[in-house]
């Protein structure tokens, strides 16, 4: 074994207090000896990437407020900034991002946008995927007086609008956050849906405390639907309440972060609804694991053997795409015979069996308009639970520009020059166009684009 010298035992347990977040310890060894902030031990990782890695939040802030280097990178190339991201830990990620000049632009110099937050995507819950199997767990919560249930009738979730609805303009339409009185009666009725959707995360002070009685502390939720109506057996519901319809743009209404959880229940109930039947063999089939599987009940289906993904939720890929004018100075936008009068959007099209995401692109660009595409670039993605999408958004630029529409999915293409883009989007005068309202990622893909732009 190497032989270490003091300085490196001292260094070797400072990054240790880092690794398990021992924020105290930390304060104190940097008051003694504040060199240690910048570091690294003998795999090329520092206290920084260390808290980084483990989610450290308090840890990660005590280094920054000491003057710590936010550029040094580990054997992998990787800072503190991609160890956080890497490992999901949003807060810190931002935390080390909001910085003069990004680490991700210096050892990614073609690095993307910012991870963009888009309607549908926010996640409040933890998803405890693991909790799944756990039958008894899964019982003992769905029988908790804590327990949070969302109900939908043929997949249209029961909501309440807010208070003053014209002040908000009938946006920011809450999901109905039902409790086990309410839904006792459907919970025993055979023909309703059961989806497990997570617990409620937790603020990180959380103490083990709520563990008393064998209960973990957790509020879990759960997504019910029926295909019968409802009301009949529901108890003690919001006069208020109703069951909103149709999706579009019905579910353009609710608040952001019910909007998350909504893309979650919906798209798996949406799955359960369409498969009742075993894919493989036709035969009749069970839901498992919270909801989250169906299994075929044919004893000898071939489905049983080894992993099928037609047991599992579908997510289904789409590309959508803002594709720019050579000239860099205009955008392709199409539309169909279903849009509100005067709207325009990107082109979109689910990507095919066999098909990269910048082939898609490329293909269904050249299938709606003609317009043949070269460079793609990835900018941000959204759940579209109408009924499992991902959409999948992209800049693209052309590489020739003649529009002939492929009548059968669109009504008409146009390029639009910017200053039509931007007159749409501050609607002054009479805008050439309307746009995508702003919840949809076609949206946000102009208007990144007209950012980009911004000082050209
Ligand atoms: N969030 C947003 O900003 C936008 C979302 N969308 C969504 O993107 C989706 C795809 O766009 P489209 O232009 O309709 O696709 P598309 O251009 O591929 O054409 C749709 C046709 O593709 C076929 N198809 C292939 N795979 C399919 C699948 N897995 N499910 C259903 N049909 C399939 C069907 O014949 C269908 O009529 C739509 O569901 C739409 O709701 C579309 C535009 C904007
Ligand atoms: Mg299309
Ligand atoms: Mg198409
Ligand atoms: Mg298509
Ligand atoms: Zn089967």
């Amino acid at each position: 074994m190497v032989s270490m010298t003091p300085k490196g035992e001292m260094v070797e347990r400072f990054l240790d207090f880092a690794a398990r977040g021992d924020v105290d310890q930390i304060s104190i060894m940097i008051s003694h000896s504040n060199f240690l902030v910048n570091e690294c031990g003998q795999n090329g990782w520092t206290a920084l990437m260390f808290a980084s890695r483990n989610g450290h939040f308090e840890v990660v802030k005590a280094l920054l407020s000491k003057g710590c280097d936010k550029s040094p990178v580990n054997k992998s190339g990787q800072t503190a900034y991609d160890v956080a991201k890497f490992w999901g830990h949003k807060h810190i990620a931002n935390l080390l991002a909001n910085d003069e000049a990004g680490s991700l632009e210096r050892v990614l110099p073609n690095a993307g946008p910012e991870e963009q937050e888009s309607y549908f995507s926010r996640e409040f819950l933890h998803r405890m995927s693991e909790k799944r199997t756990d039958s008894q767990w899964l019982a003992a919560k769905q029988s908790s007086p804590e327990t949070v249930f969302l109900l939908f009738f043929n997949l249209n979730p029961l909501v309440t609008a807010p208070a003053d609805e014209a002040a908000s303009g009938g946006s920011d339409m809450k999901l109905c956050r039902l409790r086990l009185p309410s839904v006792e009666e459907l919970l025993r009725r055979g023909d309703t849906m059961v989806v497990f959707l997570g617990v409620e995360k937790l603020p990180e002070s959380h103490s083990s405390s709520a563990q008393k009685d064998g209960d973990d502390g957790l509020t879990a939720w759960f997504a019910l639907n029926t295909e019968q109506n409802p009301m009949d057996h529901l108890r003690s519901v919001d006069a208020q309440s109703f069951f909103l319809k149709p999706p579009m743009p019905g579910l353009l209404t609710l608040c952001e972060n019910d909007a998350g959880v909504l893309a979650q229940a919906r798209a798996v109930l949406a799955w359960h609804s369409r498969y009742s039947f075993c894919p493989t063999c036709g035969s009749a089939t069970r839901a498992d694991e919270g909801g989250h599987k169906r299994t075929c009940l044919q004893a000898d289906c071939k489905s049983l053997q080894g992993i099928h993904n037609t047991c599992y939720p579908r997510v289904d890929p789409v590309v959508i795409m803002l594709v720019i004018h050579p000239d860099g100075n205009q955008c392709l936008l199409g539309r169909k015979k279903i849009f509100p009068p005067g709207m325009f959007s990107c082109l979109a099209g689910f990507i095919e069996p066999g098909e990269t995401v910048e082939d898609g692109v490329r293909r269904e660009v050249q299938e709606e308009s003609g317009v043949r595409v070269g460079p793609v670039q990835y900018i941000a993605c959204q759940p579209w639970p109408m009924p499992s999408s991902l959409m999948i958004g992209c800049h693209a630029v052309a590489v020739s520009t003649d529009i002939t529409v492929d009548e059968h999915e669109i009504e008409e293409a146009r390029w639009f020059t910017r200053q039509q883009v931007i007159d749409a989007f501050v609607k002054r005068g009479r805008p050439p166009f309307v746009l995508p309202p702003r919840q949809a990622i076609a949206h946000y893909l102009i208007k990144h684009w007209i950012g980009i732009n911004a000082n050209l």
